[in-house]
């Protein structure tokens, strides 16, 4: 309050202002903690992910106690540590296009602290047609960017910016690739700060992509942005393509875990649960055959017993290598069940007919359901 250009007029907009915070991971547990901290009047968390012991090296306001929590939960208990009187309110749901406008709807800004892509597309397109800035935060390896979309009248969205999804091999997630916990601790403590910037009606008119690299000499570089693009099909329609898009199809590569059963259920015949896998090893006679898609140093830690080990790039290269002849089928495997997908569509695309399905959930889920003491890491 003593904080000159904020004052008390400034405080007073923070305290009736409101935001939603989507996915309550890496970047959004530092935002939240300083949004709450600031003491932002109603705060939105959405995430339907459940805390788990590989989060707490970056999603900071989990802890032991709350493995297995609803990330939601556990973060508005944070938060309430720090002000018993936060309105928090938590959803422990998947953003769809079904439900994007009514959740987003109350809230004066969004925060995209998520990590896939269709989502991206999603929140984009709810947040124009909600008329509704975007603070949109990125972060993998040793690298994070940031941008405030839909500002004002004419600020550009995430599709002016990218009309269409980066190419599959380009995209991947924390567990995938790995993260330098710090690194969504910057990133997602300035989409705090942005936020906060806009309530105060601080932020700058013309907005810009920041990248940030940890290893960059210097760290940081500004691009300033264009205005709207006049051909940005959201823009020109806000509203449109929220009611006409699969974002999942329209950004390919694998289904993120939040889609619904009824879209996996759409795969059947080309997907198999870990309980599935599992009960046709102890039922045949003849083992059926698993190939592991994880990197070599992936596999060394951990695997299930004569699988073999096939990592995705070497198969992308060669998959004709790799083709069951039509009589076998071939199960695929990865940790989380995203690379076996690429690589059963690879595989599938070589045709002859072979019987390709990968694992759900991969061995993630294989440790959930199938064996508790399997040591995934
Ligand atoms: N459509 C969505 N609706 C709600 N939450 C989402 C959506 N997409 C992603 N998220 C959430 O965004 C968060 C992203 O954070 P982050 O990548 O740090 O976590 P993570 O997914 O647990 O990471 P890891 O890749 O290590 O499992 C996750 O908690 C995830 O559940």
């Amino acid at each position: 309050m003593i904080l000159d250009g904020v004052g008390l007029p400034g405080q007073v907009k923070l305290t009736q202002s409101s935001v939603v915070v989507v996915g309550a991971g890496g970047l959004g547990c530092p935002a939240l903690q300083y949004l709450g901290a600031a003491g932002i009047g109603r705060i939105g968390i959405i995430d339907h992910d459940r805390v788990e012991i590989s989060n707490l090296q970056r999603q900071i306001l989990h802890n032991e106690e709350t493995l297995g929590m609803y990330k939601a939960e556990s973060a508005a208990l944070a938060m309430k540590r720090i002000n018993s009187e936060l309105t928090v309110d938590v959803m422990a749901v998947a953003l769809t296009a079904d439900n994007a406008m009514s959740l987003l709807h109350p809230y004066d800004i969004i925060l995209d602290c998520t990590d896939n892509v269709p989502t991206r597309y999603l929140l984009s397109d709810a947040s124009v047609a909600l008329k509704k800035p975007l603070v949109s935060g990125a972060a993998q390896k040793f690298e994070g960017q940031l941008c405030v979309f839909n500002l004002g009248t004419n600020g550009p969205c995430y599709r002016c910016l990218y009309p269409q999804p980066p190419p599959q091999e380009s995209v991947g997630s924390c567990s995938e690739l790995g993260i330098l916990g710090v690194v969504t601790g910057i990133i997602g403590n300035m989409q705090a700060l942005e936020t906060i910037k806009i309530i105060l009606g601080k932020e700058d008119q013309s907005p810009s992509l920041l990248l940030f690299s940890a290893l960059g000499s210097p760290p940081f570089r500004s691009i300033k942005l264009r205005q709207r693009k006049p051909t940005c099909v959201a823009c020109n329609n806000p509203g449109a393509p929220l009611n006409s898009t699969d974002y999942v199809q329209f950004c390919g590569g694998p289904s993120p875990d939040w889609v619904s059963e009824g879209r996996i259920a759409g795969l059947a015949g080309h997907r198999i649960q870990a309980r599935e896998l599992h009960e046709l090893i102890m039922s045949s006679t003849v083992r059926p055959r698993i190939l592991d898609v994880r990197p070599a140093i992936e596999y060394g830690i951990c695997q299930l017993p004569e699988s073999e080990n096939v990592p995705l790039k070497e198969l992308l290269s060669q998959p004709e290598k790799y083709i069951p002849s039509s009589a076998t089928d071939l199960y695929v495997i990865c940790r989380l069940g995203n690379d076996s997908q690429i690589a059963a569509e690879a595989l599938r695309r070589m045709g002859r007919g072979a019987c390709v399905k990968d694992v759900i959930g991969g061995l993630r889920a294989w440790s959930t359901v199938v064996d508790s003491n399997f040591p995934i890491y």
